[in-house]
């Protein structure tokens, strides 16, 4: 069985006091078990202070974006190493956002995963069409393509430690949901996708989350779906309670 995994995107969102209030508030009630994972995926200035406090709980904490170089002269950048040297877990690459605001590629993607297993950071990557796109039928290939491109040159082992988002960007703060058949239909090709170019045991272990307007009122029915292994979440993550049940309905 693969476990879920609810990771809260808070974008460019909070203070620090209010995300040191949030870690304090669900930090110490995240379940130990076998079946869920929970992470905050913050903005860079709250890492530090975050990872100091989840330290001991089952919270773990995720940036947002990196460049994939060590060090170097990019004004502006955090990078790999700074990261890890920090005690945070995972991070978020190749977020639609990033995508359209700030010309992520799917070759700077790659890179990046490669910079974020040479340094032991669980990268989520995201993937995901465009309404246009639904609407011409390109989903899967375009989708499909995205996850080649994201995990080219990956051993089988990296790739089923990397977790996958398929967000549709027409899903995303929009309210609208992609329906959970076709949120489970587009996941699964995604396993086939990961299985084409690794093997079927690689395929099984990966974790899919879906994201896009994801909510407690959601949830459940999306996580009840085969190829649906967690949600990465916007809006419905960044107030505690929300996110506790989230995750709540992660561990059932
Ligand atoms: O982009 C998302 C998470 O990365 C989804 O955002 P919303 O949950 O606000 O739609």
């Amino acid at each position: 069985m693969r476990k879920k995994v609810i990771a809260g995107n808070w974008k460019m969102n909070k203070t620090i006091q209010e995300a040191n209030e949030f870690v304090e508030a669900v930090s110490g009630k995240i379940p130990s078990n076998e079946k869920v994972e929970a992470i905050v995926c913050a903005p860079y200035p709250f890492l530090a202070s975050l990872v100091e406090k989840t330290k001991g709980t089952n919270l773990l904490v995720s940036a947002q974006n990196m460049h994939y170089e060590d060090s170097g002269a990019f004004t502006g950048e955090v990078s790999p190493v700074m990261l890890k040297d920090l005690g945070v877990t995972h991070v978020v690459l190749g977020h639609s956002e990033r995508r359209e605001y700030f010309a992520e590629t799917n070759e700077t993607v790659n890179k990046k995963v490669h910079a974020a297993f040479k340094h032991d950071l669980t990268p989520i990557v995201c993937v995901g069409e465009t309404l246009e796109q639904r609407e011409a039928n390109e989903t899967k290939s375009f989708v499909g393509e995205q996850v080649k491109k994201a995990i080219e040159g990956l051993s089988n082992e990296q790739v089923a430690k990397t977790i996958i988002a398929y967000e549709p960007i027409w899903a995303i703060g929009t309210g609208k949901t992609a329906s959970s058949q076709d949120a489970n239909e587009v996941c699964a090709h995604v396993r086939q996708v990961v299985q084409e170019v690794t093997d079927e045991a690689t395929a099984n272990a990966v974790v899919i989350q879906y994201g896009g307007s994801v909510k407690p009122s959601n949830v459940d029915e999306l996580l009840a779906q085969s190829d649906i292994d967690g949600a990465l979440v916007g809006g419905a993550s960044l107030e505690a309670e929300s996110f506790m049940q989230l995750v709540e309905a992660g561990a059932k």
